[in-house]
């Protein structure tokens, strides 16, 4: 026993933790979905005599300092209960400035909000499968991106992302999404906030350096930096991203009429087949900066930051995550 024990500990494959599970809940993601999903997950690890200890955030930004000051107390286990933003929030309060961990911290995400791209990468879909990640999970790490851009105050911000940030089209979606239709569910929310935004964006002069070499330059609607493989509620932009390859996948779609937008390219990403679109670019990269000649809105996880210029990157193998077992690479 003692010897299986060894080995899985090895494989990173994990038995039931034996120190508190801290668990940081956003009672408002997914349109208050922690409320009826977490009580029942949280009594179940109980009954298996896991200790559980619980904070809520209280405002937009909250799980940053909490995910922070508990890791520096001591955590070692922190459960998220929220949407890809609240996730966000408990990754950049546990990694430092350089894209090291600031503790020995495994998180596991109980998945409460809207969209859920960033656990789907791993199969998680269900708050209740909490428990048997508990059990019998993996802990992997994995990359995550970073992101440098001007916050809203002028000053220049940096910002980690585990699953996608964009510029143009797909920020415009999400701040529309965060404000209005979450209680349609995570498909149907973005669907709209899609459909609406195309109606009205305006394409942007940009300029795209990969590896500090200009790949592109003109007008765009929308530049995608993927770390995962799906966005906003289940489009498949990125199919080929890893979370493990170290490297970002950069997409830059150009100036196509609203019809086009409508008709082809938009059912086409959520099949994944947009790639070979004349309008669409794609770019595979460590490093990646984007200028704008306008200031163009950003998002990180769902959540708009600010807008351009920016420059992103990846910190790799930056967050320790609890996943299924043989999940690893987020290819579930
Ligand atoms: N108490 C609170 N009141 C208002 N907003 C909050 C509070 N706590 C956290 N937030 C904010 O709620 C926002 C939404 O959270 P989150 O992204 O986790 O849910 P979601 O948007 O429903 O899910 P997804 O990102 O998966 O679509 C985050 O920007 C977070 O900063």
């Amino acid at each position: 026993m003692m010897e299986e024990t060894r080995t899985r500990t090895a494989q990173g494959l994990t038995t039931l933790p034996t120190e508190t599970v801290h668990a940081i809940v956003n009672p408002v993601a997914g349109s208050g979905r922690p409320a009826r999903a977490w009580p029942a997950v949280r009594r179940r690890l109980e009954s298996l005599g896991l200790r559980v200890e619980e904070v809520h955030t209280t405002e937009p930004g909250a799980g940053i300092a909490l995910a922070r000051q508990l890791v520096e107390r001591g955590a070692r286990e922190l459960l998220v209960i929220g949407g890809d933003g609240t996730v966000n929030e408990v990754v950049n309060g546990c990694v430092d400035a350089q894209g090291q961990p600031i503790g020995p911290v495994t998180i596991t995400i109980v998945p409460c909000g809207t969209g859920r791209d960033f656990p789907r990468l791993f199969g998680i879909v269900r708050p209740e499968q909490a428990v048997d990640l508990l059990r019998y999970g993996q802990r992997c790490r994995v990359d995550i991106g970073a992101i440098r851009f001007r916050a809203c105050d002028g000053s220049s911000r940096q910002r980690y992302f585990v699953n996608m940030a964009d510029i143009g089209l797909g920020a415009e979606t999400a701040a529309w999404v965060s404000q209005s239709t979450k209680q349609l569910g995570g498909f149907l929310a973005y669907l709209v906030g899609a459909m609406r935004t195309i109606l009205r964006h305006r394409p942007a002069e940009l300029t795209i350096e990969i590896e500090g070499t200009t790949v592109f330059r003109g007008p765009a609607l929308m530049v995608a930096l993927a770390n995962g493989r799906f966005h906003a509620g289940g489009m498949r932009i990125a199919p080929m991203a890893s979370v493990t390859d170290g490297k970002l996948e950069v997409f830059a779609l150009r100036h196509v009429s609203r019809f086009a937008l409508l008709g082809s390219l938009l059912p086409a990403v959520y099949r994944g087949t947009h790639l070979g679109h004349p309008a669409v670019e794609h770019w595979t990269a460590r490093r990646v900066a984007v200028r704008s000649v306008e200031p163009v809105r950003i998002e990180t996880d769902g959540e708009v930051v600010g807008t351009t210029d920016i420059e992103a990157w990846v910190a790799p193998k930056a967050l320790s995550l609890r996943v299924p077992r043989g999940a690893c690479d987020g290819s579930a």
